[in-house]
């Protein structure tokens, strides 16, 4: 579904006097994983070391160095008539749902219409918006509410819905959870992992949240150190110093295994 190789990126390439200064250094270097139909790739790394940079390239969002290709079409190299369906094919999951959604576009009708207007195909995918961000509940109830009035994993939910309007068979999840409270984050991640089920989606996940990485990920990749692995090998037996690094700064939210754990190192 998804090949990235030696991706590159570099921010203001053309700095000082007319282009004439110092290149800055690249924000994104060396990347290189692969991703499969109906699987997960969880992209985890400290603040700063690249991953959303990483899934805009991936969509084609910024320029960059190296090869990505999605279905085997190459994301800037190819015709925009293969293009079109590619582009199609691959949607993002915004991080802040707050952001996304200006106030009366629900009441609009327009919550669940998602993409360029060359993607639409009109009632179609305007229906099928509304009913994914309700699967449970009633057909285009937030066609009549104001989104102001939309709760936060009511708009989350939107926001996916505006993703798989089109159909996609690709999305990249970057921080799709983080500004919901956890009992909220944790349905929403069910329903991911439900149409991932049912329409058998790639998600590329960028998630600062390890636990979150945990739930979702078949595969994990570590920004900055590089280790990549399953999920199981990453999180029980990471080779890598940066892996272990990332993962012992995550907190343990049960104070007895903490308190133990922190005997054991002052013991060692
Ligand atoms: N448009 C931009 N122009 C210049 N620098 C940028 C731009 N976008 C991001 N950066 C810089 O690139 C680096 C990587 O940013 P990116 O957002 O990809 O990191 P991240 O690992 O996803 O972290 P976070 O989740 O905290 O945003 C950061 O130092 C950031 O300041």
């Amino acid at each position: 579904m998804l090949e990235v190789a030696d991706l590159r990126i570099t921010y203001g390439g053309n700095s000082g006097w007319f282009g004439r200064g110092k290149a800055p250094p690249p924000t994104v270097k060396n990347v290189n994983f692969t991703l499969k139909a109906g699987e997960t790739l969880g992209l985890v790394g400290e603040s700063g070391s690249g991953e959303s940079t990483t899934g805009k390239a991936v969509l084609g969002l910024i320029p960059f160095d190296g090869s990505v290709r999605i279905a085997g079409q190459d994301v800037f190299q190819s015709s925009p008539s293969i293009m079109l369906p590619i582009r199609r094919a691959a949607q993002m999951i915004v991080q802040d749902p707050y952001a996304s959604r200006s106030a009366h576009e629900c009441r609009q009708g327009r919550c669940g219409t998602a993409g360029h207007p060359r993607h639409r195909d009109g009632a179609g995918a305007q229906g099928k918006g509304c009913r994914t961000s309700h699967p449970r509940g009633p057909d285009g109830r937030c066609r009549r509410t104001l989104s102001a009035r939309i709760f936060a994993g009511q708009r989350q939910r939107i926001c996916i819905a505006r993703a798989l309007a089109l159909e996609p068979t690709l999305i990249v999840a970057d921080e799709s959870v983080a500004a919901l409270d956890v009992s909220v984050r944790a349905r929403v991640l069910d329903l991911m992992l439900e149409l991932q089920e049912q329409m058998g989606l790639a998600y590329l996940f960028v998630s600062h949240d390890i636990a979150v990485i945990e739930k979702m990920a078949h595969h994990v990749a570590v920004m900055r150190g590089g280790e990549m692995g399953t999920r199981r090998q990453v999180f029980e037996s990471p080779k890598d110093n940066y892996t272990r690094g990332l993962m012992a700064a995550v907190p343990i939210p049960d104070p007895r295994r903490h308190r133990t754990e922190a005997k054991a190192l002052r013991v060692s």
